[in-house]
Protein backbone atom coordinates (compact mmCIF):
# COMPACT_ATOMS: atom_id res chain seq x y z
CA UNK A 1 0.00 0.00 0.00
CA UNK A 2 1.43 3.51 -0.58
CA UNK A 3 -0.13 6.34 0.72
CA UNK A 4 0.13 9.65 -0.32
CA UNK A 5 -0.24 13.28 1.31
CA UNK A 6 -1.36 16.09 -0.63
CA UNK A 7 -0.93 19.22 1.70
CA UNK A 8 -2.33 21.53 -0.95
CA UNK A 9 -4.51 19.91 -3.51
CA UNK A 10 -6.69 21.12 -6.55
CA UNK A 11 -9.33 20.24 -9.39
CA UNK A 12 -7.53 20.82 -12.55
CA UNK A 13 -9.05 22.46 -15.25
CA UNK A 14 -7.10 22.42 -18.50
CA UNK A 15 -8.19 24.97 -21.89
CA UNK A 16 -6.66 23.55 -24.94
CA UNK A 17 -6.45 26.83 -27.23
CA UNK A 18 -4.70 27.22 -30.82
CA UNK A 19 -1.97 29.78 -29.61
CA UNK A 20 -1.48 31.87 -26.49
CA UNK A 21 -1.87 35.57 -27.25
CA UNK A 22 -1.93 37.56 -24.35
CA UNK A 23 -4.55 40.44 -24.29
CA UNK A 24 -7.00 38.32 -26.26
CA UNK A 25 -10.07 36.75 -26.39
CA UNK A 26 -8.88 33.31 -26.83
CA UNK A 27 -11.55 30.49 -28.18
CA UNK A 28 -10.88 27.40 -26.86
CA UNK A 29 -10.80 24.47 -28.45
CA UNK A 30 -11.33 21.31 -25.85
CA UNK A 31 -11.19 21.67 -22.03
CA UNK A 32 -11.31 18.94 -19.37
CA UNK A 33 -11.47 18.92 -15.43
CA UNK A 34 -9.19 16.32 -13.39
CA UNK A 35 -8.61 15.87 -9.96
CA UNK A 36 -4.90 17.34 -9.13
CA UNK A 37 -2.28 18.32 -6.64
CA UNK A 38 1.22 16.35 -6.64
CA UNK A 39 0.34 13.30 -4.28
CA UNK A 40 -2.96 13.25 -5.58
CA UNK A 41 -1.91 12.20 -9.17
CA UNK A 42 0.56 9.75 -7.38
CA UNK A 43 -2.58 7.90 -6.64
CA UNK A 44 -4.36 8.22 -9.57
CA UNK A 45 -1.47 6.66 -11.59
CA UNK A 46 -1.27 3.69 -8.39
CA UNK A 47 -5.03 3.01 -9.26
CA UNK A 48 -4.89 2.99 -12.58
CA UNK A 49 -1.82 0.12 -12.42
CA UNK A 50 -4.17 -1.76 -9.87
CA UNK A 51 -2.38 -0.46 -6.67
CA UNK A 52 -4.15 -0.42 -3.38
CA UNK A 53 -3.54 3.68 -2.16
CA UNK A 54 -5.20 6.15 0.08
CA UNK A 55 -5.04 10.03 -1.06
CA UNK A 56 -4.35 11.95 2.83
CA UNK A 57 -5.55 15.75 1.86
CA UNK A 58 -7.42 18.96 3.40
CA UNK A 59 -10.93 19.54 2.58
CA UNK A 60 -14.08 17.75 2.98
CA UNK A 61 -16.37 15.65 0.86
CA UNK A 62 -16.76 18.22 -1.94
CA UNK A 63 -16.18 17.72 -5.66
CA UNK A 64 -12.35 16.98 -5.37
CA UNK A 65 -13.38 14.08 -3.07
CA UNK A 66 -15.66 12.87 -5.76
CA UNK A 67 -13.80 13.26 -8.83
CA UNK A 68 -11.14 10.95 -7.03
CA UNK A 69 -13.57 8.21 -5.93
CA UNK A 70 -14.50 8.12 -9.46
CA UNK A 71 -10.93 7.53 -10.69
CA UNK A 72 -10.72 4.48 -7.82
CA UNK A 73 -9.08 6.41 -5.19
CA UNK A 74 -10.02 6.53 -1.51
CA UNK A 75 -9.59 9.88 -0.61
CA UNK A 76 -8.76 10.28 2.98
CA UNK A 77 -10.18 14.08 3.98
CA UNK A 78 -8.57 16.46 6.84
CA UNK A 79 -9.94 19.27 8.57
CA UNK A 80 -9.99 22.29 6.46
CA UNK A 81 -12.47 25.26 6.13
CA UNK A 82 -12.68 26.66 1.99
CA UNK A 83 -12.89 25.67 -1.42
CA UNK A 84 -10.34 23.71 -3.34
CA UNK A 85 -8.24 25.87 -5.22
CA UNK A 86 -8.76 25.20 -9.28
CA UNK A 87 -5.84 25.54 -10.96
CA UNK A 88 -5.31 26.25 -14.72
CA UNK A 89 -4.09 24.88 -17.67
CA UNK A 90 -3.95 27.16 -21.21
CA UNK A 91 -2.09 24.49 -23.23
CA UNK A 92 -1.74 25.32 -27.00
CA UNK A 93 -1.58 23.34 -29.94
CA UNK A 94 2.02 22.60 -29.90
CA UNK A 95 1.66 21.51 -26.37
CA UNK A 96 3.57 24.44 -24.45
CA UNK A 97 1.70 24.57 -21.39
CA UNK A 98 0.72 27.98 -18.90
CA UNK A 99 0.07 27.46 -16.05
CA UNK A 100 -2.53 29.14 -13.16
CA UNK A 101 -2.15 27.57 -9.84
CA UNK A 102 -4.56 29.91 -7.00
CA UNK A 103 -2.62 29.49 -3.37
CA UNK A 104 -5.09 27.51 -1.98
CA UNK A 105 -7.40 27.08 1.08
CA UNK A 106 -5.19 28.13 4.20
CA UNK A 107 -4.84 25.80 7.14
CA UNK A 108 -4.82 26.43 10.73
CA UNK A 109 -1.84 25.55 12.66
CA UNK A 110 -4.81 22.60 14.28
CA UNK A 111 -5.72 21.68 11.06
CA UNK A 112 -1.67 20.85 9.87
CA UNK A 113 -1.64 19.26 13.54
CA UNK A 114 -4.36 16.68 12.18
CA UNK A 115 -3.32 16.65 8.90
CA UNK A 116 0.37 15.09 10.31
CA UNK A 117 -1.69 12.90 12.51
CA UNK A 118 -3.76 11.42 10.18
CA UNK A 119 -0.35 10.38 8.08
CA UNK A 120 0.87 9.19 11.03
CA UNK A 121 -1.75 6.92 11.77
CA UNK A 122 -2.05 5.51 7.82
CA UNK A 123 1.43 5.24 7.82
CA UNK A 124 1.69 2.21 10.14
CA UNK A 125 0.02 -0.28 7.52
CA UNK A 126 1.77 1.56 4.05
CA UNK A 127 5.09 0.64 2.51
CA UNK A 128 5.50 4.02 1.38
CA UNK A 129 4.14 7.46 1.92
CA UNK A 130 4.46 10.17 -0.52
CA UNK A 131 4.57 13.61 0.28
CA UNK A 132 4.15 15.89 -2.42
CA UNK A 133 3.36 19.70 -3.77
CA UNK A 134 3.34 23.01 -2.48
CA UNK A 135 2.38 24.34 1.04
CA UNK A 136 -0.71 25.88 1.64
CA UNK A 137 -0.65 29.12 3.81
CA UNK A 138 -0.89 29.11 7.51
CA UNK A 139 1.69 25.89 7.17
CA UNK A 140 5.22 26.31 7.48
CA UNK A 141 8.05 25.55 5.02
CA UNK A 142 9.05 22.51 7.05
CA UNK A 143 5.20 20.95 6.77
CA UNK A 144 7.03 17.86 4.40
CA UNK A 145 9.98 17.32 6.67
CA UNK A 146 7.24 17.12 9.68
CA UNK A 147 5.11 14.63 7.51
CA UNK A 148 8.62 12.86 6.37
CA UNK A 149 9.36 12.59 10.45
CA UNK A 150 5.82 11.35 11.39
CA UNK A 151 5.54 8.72 8.36
CA UNK A 152 9.00 7.28 9.62
CA UNK A 153 8.52 6.95 13.01
CA UNK A 154 5.58 4.93 11.91
CA UNK A 155 7.82 2.67 9.70
CA UNK A 156 7.14 3.29 6.52
CA UNK A 157 9.72 4.95 3.82
CA UNK A 158 9.14 8.59 2.38
CA UNK A 159 9.38 9.93 -0.49
CA UNK A 160 9.15 13.68 -0.79
CA UNK A 161 8.41 16.07 -4.31
CA UNK A 162 8.39 19.42 -3.47
CA UNK A 163 10.32 22.40 -4.54
CA UNK A 164 12.62 25.86 -2.53
CA UNK A 165 12.32 26.21 1.06
CA UNK A 166 10.46 23.39 2.19
CA UNK A 167 11.75 20.63 -0.29
CA UNK A 168 15.07 21.94 1.48
CA UNK A 169 13.86 21.09 4.52
CA UNK A 170 12.43 17.74 3.77
CA UNK A 171 15.95 16.94 2.44
CA UNK A 172 17.44 17.86 6.00
CA UNK A 173 15.28 15.07 7.21
CA UNK A 174 16.73 12.35 4.98
CA UNK A 175 13.72 10.94 3.44
CA UNK A 176 14.58 7.54 1.38
CA UNK A 177 13.37 9.42 -2.07
CA UNK A 178 13.40 12.55 -3.36
CA UNK A 179 12.15 13.50 -7.11
CA UNK A 180 13.16 17.17 -8.02
CA UNK A 181 12.88 18.51 -11.42
CA UNK A 182 16.59 20.29 -13.12
CA UNK A 183 15.49 23.70 -11.84
CA UNK A 184 14.76 22.46 -8.17
CA UNK A 185 17.48 20.72 -7.72
CA UNK A 186 19.79 23.30 -9.02
CA UNK A 187 17.78 25.78 -6.88
CA UNK A 188 18.44 23.40 -4.00
CA UNK A 189 22.15 23.27 -4.21
CA UNK A 190 22.41 26.61 -5.77
CA UNK A 191 24.01 26.63 -9.05
CA UNK A 192 22.94 25.87 -12.41
CA UNK A 193 22.74 22.19 -13.70
CA UNK A 194 23.80 23.09 -17.41
CA UNK A 195 25.32 19.22 -18.11
CA UNK A 196 23.89 15.79 -16.62
CA UNK A 197 27.28 15.54 -15.14
CA UNK A 198 26.04 18.73 -12.96
CA UNK A 199 23.11 16.97 -12.36
CA UNK A 200 24.45 13.76 -10.83
CA UNK A 201 27.20 15.78 -8.91
CA UNK A 202 23.91 16.95 -7.38
CA UNK A 203 22.46 14.09 -6.38
CA UNK A 204 25.47 12.14 -5.70
CA UNK A 205 25.55 15.28 -3.11
CA UNK A 206 22.03 14.18 -1.76
CA UNK A 207 22.95 10.47 -1.81
CA UNK A 208 26.48 10.75 0.47
CA UNK A 209 23.93 13.22 2.66
CA UNK A 210 21.58 10.17 3.79
CA UNK A 211 18.88 10.09 1.15
CA UNK A 212 18.54 6.75 -0.02
CA UNK A 213 17.33 7.92 -3.97
CA UNK A 214 17.70 10.72 -5.96
CA UNK A 215 15.38 10.66 -8.41
CA UNK A 216 15.37 13.38 -10.82
CA UNK A 217 13.23 14.08 -14.05
CA UNK A 218 14.79 16.13 -16.82
CA UNK A 219 11.65 16.67 -19.24
CA UNK A 220 12.08 15.60 -22.43
CA UNK A 221 15.96 14.15 -21.47
CA UNK A 222 14.61 11.56 -19.27
CA UNK A 223 15.53 11.10 -15.87
CA UNK A 224 18.12 10.16 -13.40
CA UNK A 225 18.62 7.94 -10.44
CA UNK A 226 21.32 7.74 -8.13
CA UNK A 227 21.45 5.76 -5.01
CA UNK A 228 24.49 3.95 -3.09
CA UNK A 229 24.45 1.13 -5.30
CA UNK A 230 24.84 3.35 -8.35
CA UNK A 231 23.29 5.74 -11.06
CA UNK A 232 21.09 5.53 -13.99
CA UNK A 233 19.82 7.51 -17.05
CA UNK A 234 16.88 6.65 -19.29
CA UNK A 235 15.87 8.78 -22.14
CA UNK A 236 12.88 10.14 -23.04
CA UNK A 237 11.30 8.53 -26.49
CA UNK A 238 10.01 10.71 -28.82
CA UNK A 239 6.83 11.65 -28.02
CA UNK A 240 3.96 14.41 -28.90
CA UNK A 241 3.62 16.26 -26.23
CA UNK A 242 0.21 17.05 -25.35
CA UNK A 243 0.08 18.47 -21.75
CA UNK A 244 3.16 18.17 -19.77
CA UNK A 245 1.24 18.68 -16.28
CA UNK A 246 1.32 15.30 -13.77
CA UNK A 247 4.32 14.52 -16.31
CA UNK A 248 6.84 14.28 -13.02
CA UNK A 249 3.90 12.68 -10.65
CA UNK A 250 3.51 9.54 -12.93
CA UNK A 251 7.32 9.09 -13.01
CA UNK A 252 7.55 8.82 -9.37
CA UNK A 253 4.54 6.66 -9.65
CA UNK A 254 6.56 4.57 -12.07
CA UNK A 255 8.96 4.49 -9.93
CA UNK A 256 7.64 3.44 -7.12
CA UNK A 257 4.88 0.84 -8.84
CA UNK A 258 8.54 -0.83 -10.10
CA UNK A 259 10.31 -0.82 -6.95
CA UNK A 260 7.87 -2.35 -4.99
CA UNK A 261 7.22 -4.86 -7.81
CA UNK A 262 10.68 -6.46 -6.62
CA UNK A 263 12.49 -4.65 -9.73
CA UNK A 264 16.30 -3.03 -9.30
CA UNK A 265 16.48 0.55 -9.32
CA UNK A 266 17.60 0.24 -13.26
CA UNK A 267 14.49 -0.98 -14.08
CA UNK A 268 12.35 0.83 -12.37
CA UNK A 269 13.62 4.29 -14.00
CA UNK A 270 12.66 2.29 -16.58
CA UNK A 271 9.24 2.22 -15.73
CA UNK A 272 9.22 6.09 -14.25
CA UNK A 273 10.30 7.31 -18.13
CA UNK A 274 7.90 5.00 -19.68
CA UNK A 275 5.04 6.30 -17.18
CA UNK A 276 6.55 10.28 -17.49
CA UNK A 277 6.47 9.97 -21.44
CA UNK A 278 3.09 8.24 -21.40
CA UNK A 279 1.56 11.46 -19.02
CA UNK A 280 2.59 13.52 -21.52
CA UNK A 281 0.93 12.39 -23.92
CA UNK A 282 -2.48 12.56 -22.48
CA UNK A 283 -4.27 15.84 -22.65
CA UNK A 284 -4.52 17.59 -19.20
CA UNK A 285 -3.75 16.16 -16.39
CA UNK A 286 -5.05 12.48 -17.24
CA UNK A 287 -2.49 10.03 -15.74
CA UNK A 288 -0.99 6.84 -17.53
CA UNK A 289 -2.11 3.37 -17.06
CA UNK A 290 -0.76 -0.20 -18.12
CA UNK A 291 -2.08 0.28 -21.61
CA UNK A 292 -0.60 3.83 -21.92
CA UNK A 293 2.71 2.14 -22.18
CA UNK A 294 5.33 1.99 -24.50
CA UNK A 295 7.86 0.02 -23.05
CA UNK A 296 9.86 -1.42 -26.12
CA UNK A 297 10.14 2.08 -27.41
CA UNK A 298 11.95 3.39 -23.97
CA UNK A 299 15.72 2.31 -24.06
CA UNK A 300 16.58 0.59 -21.25
CA UNK A 301 18.78 2.36 -18.27
CA UNK A 302 22.45 3.04 -19.02
CA UNK A 303 25.54 4.57 -16.59
CA UNK A 304 24.69 8.22 -17.33
CA UNK A 305 26.92 9.97 -20.24
CA UNK A 306 28.71 12.75 -18.60
CA UNK A 307 28.84 14.94 -21.74
CA UNK A 308 24.74 14.87 -22.10
CA UNK A 309 24.02 18.94 -22.76
CA UNK A 310 20.88 20.02 -20.88
CA UNK A 311 20.32 22.91 -22.45
CA UNK A 312 17.11 23.96 -23.29
CA UNK A 313 15.56 22.21 -19.92
CA UNK A 314 15.19 24.35 -16.63
CA UNK A 315 18.63 24.22 -15.68
N1 LIG B 1 8.91 17.01 -23.89
C1 LIG B 1 8.97 15.76 -23.41
N2 LIG B 1 9.18 14.71 -24.25
C2 LIG B 1 9.24 13.45 -23.76
N3 LIG B 1 9.09 13.13 -22.46
C3 LIG B 1 8.88 14.13 -21.61
C4 LIG B 1 8.81 15.49 -22.02
N4 LIG B 1 8.57 16.26 -20.93
C5 LIG B 1 8.49 15.40 -19.89
N5 LIG B 1 8.69 14.13 -20.28
C6 LIG B 1 8.67 12.92 -19.45
O1 LIG B 1 8.04 13.22 -18.22
C7 LIG B 1 8.97 13.11 -17.13
C8 LIG B 1 8.72 14.20 -16.09
O2 LIG B 1 8.87 15.47 -16.72
P1 LIG B 1 9.42 16.76 -15.95
O3 LIG B 1 10.84 16.56 -15.63
O4 LIG B 1 9.04 17.90 -16.82
O5 LIG B 1 8.59 16.69 -14.60
P2 LIG B 1 8.16 17.83 -13.57
O6 LIG B 1 8.88 19.10 -13.87
O7 LIG B 1 8.26 17.27 -12.21
O8 LIG B 1 6.63 17.97 -13.99
P3 LIG B 1 5.28 18.26 -13.12
O9 LIG B 1 5.70 19.06 -11.91
O10 LIG B 1 4.41 19.03 -14.09
O11 LIG B 1 4.68 16.95 -12.80
C9 LIG B 1 10.36 13.15 -17.78
O12 LIG B 1 11.32 12.47 -17.00
C10 LIG B 1 10.08 12.47 -19.11
O13 LIG B 1 10.05 11.06 -18.97
O1 LIG C 1 0.91 24.30 -6.69
P1 LIG C 1 1.67 23.00 -6.52
O2 LIG C 1 1.18 22.22 -5.34
O3 LIG C 1 3.15 23.16 -6.59
O4 LIG C 1 1.35 22.12 -7.82
C1 LIG C 1 0.04 21.75 -8.10
C2 LIG C 1 -0.02 21.15 -9.50
O5 LIG C 1 0.44 22.06 -10.49
O6 LIG C 1 0.83 20.00 -9.54
C3 LIG C 1 0.22 18.96 -10.28
C4 LIG C 1 1.13 18.54 -11.39
O7 LIG C 1 2.34 18.06 -10.88
C5 LIG C 1 -1.11 19.50 -10.77
O8 LIG C 1 -2.10 18.51 -10.73
C6 LIG C 1 -1.41 20.64 -9.85
O9 LIG C 1 -2.25 21.63 -10.44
Amino acid sequence: MIVTVTPNPSIDRTVEIPVLTPGAVLRATDHRVDPGGKGVNVSRVLARFGRPTLAVMPGGEGELAALLRRAGVQPVCTPATGTTRVNTALVEADGTTTKVNEPGVPLTADQVDALVDTVRVHAAPADWVVTAGSVPSGATDDLHARITRAARSAGARVAVDTSGTALAHAVAATPDLVKPNVAELAELVGHPLPALADVLAAARELVVGGIGTVLVSMGASGALAVTDDGAWHVASPAVAVRSTVGAGDSTLAGYLIALTSGAPSSDALHHAVACGAAAVGLPGTAVPGPADLDLPHVRPATAPDSTLDLTGEAA
